[in-house]
């Protein structure tokens, strides 16, 4: 059983997480899972070496990813023959397009555990780098497709969802090539009010799978108590 957080734009605070089945706003899951919780503190841990962080971070994005396949991945009804009889069975339908967009640089440290279980998928980059003034992402690599599949499934991996504007640009440029969001799921490790907000207003039938909500930025923008720079704990930059 998922812990599933109705996001509540009217009260952005963790107090405000409410446990409701029906809602048109957007649906953050926190899945209450021992082997999340165990590497989100690994990678929270300003301790922790590179090496091991981006161990972490492919272990965040199997486990974030095995969550949001859950009633995401298409499957067909078909039917089998065992040893001893035909039975009735359930496979992933090969016809429906599914795509993974990671955000570069961060993104990729999810990307992997996330093939893992999605290893049919197409991987479209997206390059954004925040500016370390303005806030404002920059987007300088840009592999999207020029029209995606209506039936296409995206699944965005980015570990920090802070100020928002780089999620928002990621949803502007795929919404524009014709992704659905409500076929898309983000996965992330550490998301923060702002950009929950700007996902909730903007669009109602996302989904968001987390290891966790923290509770602000700083005046830099970083969120806290979050894990610092995802990129370059990554990269070891
Ligand atoms: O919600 P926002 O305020 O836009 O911040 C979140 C973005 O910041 C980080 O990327 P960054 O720009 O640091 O690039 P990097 O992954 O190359 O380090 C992170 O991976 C997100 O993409
Ligand atoms: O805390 C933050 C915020 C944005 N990007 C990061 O890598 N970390
Ligand atoms: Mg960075």
């Amino acid at each position: 059983m998922q812990e599933r957080v109705l996001w509540c734009f009217s009260s952005c605070t963790i107090k405000s997480r409410l446990f409701l089945a029906m809602t048109l706003q957007l649906r953050v899951y926190v899945p209450p899972h021992p082997l999340i919780k165990h590497w989100l503190a690994v990678a929270r841990d300003a301790g922790t070496p590179s090496v091991l962080f981006r161990s972490a971070m492919t272990e965040l994005g199997r486990w974030l990813t095995y969550e949001a396949a859950r009633d995401w991945l298409p499957t067909q009804e078909t039917a089998v023959q065992t040893p001893l009889d035909t039975c009735p069975a359930t496979v992933i339908d090969p016809q429906i397009p599914v795509a993974v967009v990671p955000i570069l640089r961060a993104g990729l440290g999810l990307l992997e555990g996330a093939q893992t279980l999605l290893p049919l998928a197409s991987v479209y980059h997206l390059g954004l780098a925040r500016d370390e003034e303005t806030l404002q992402p920059h987007c300088y690599l840009n592999k999207l497709p020029e029209k995606f599949d209506p039936q296409t499934r995206v699944l965005i991996t980015d570990p920090m969802l802070a100020t928002g504007g780089s999620i928002m640009a990621t949803m502007a440029e795929l919404t524009q090539r014709g992704a659905d969001p409500s076929l898309t799921r983000i996965v992330c490790v550490v998301a923060a009010p702002p950009a929950l907000q700007k996902l909730s207003e903007a669009y109602p039938g996302l989904i968001v799978y987390t290891a966790t909500i923290d509770e602000k930025l700083n005046s830099k923008g970083f969120i806290v108590p979050g894990l610092g720079d995802a990129g370059d704990r990554t990269f070891g930059t």
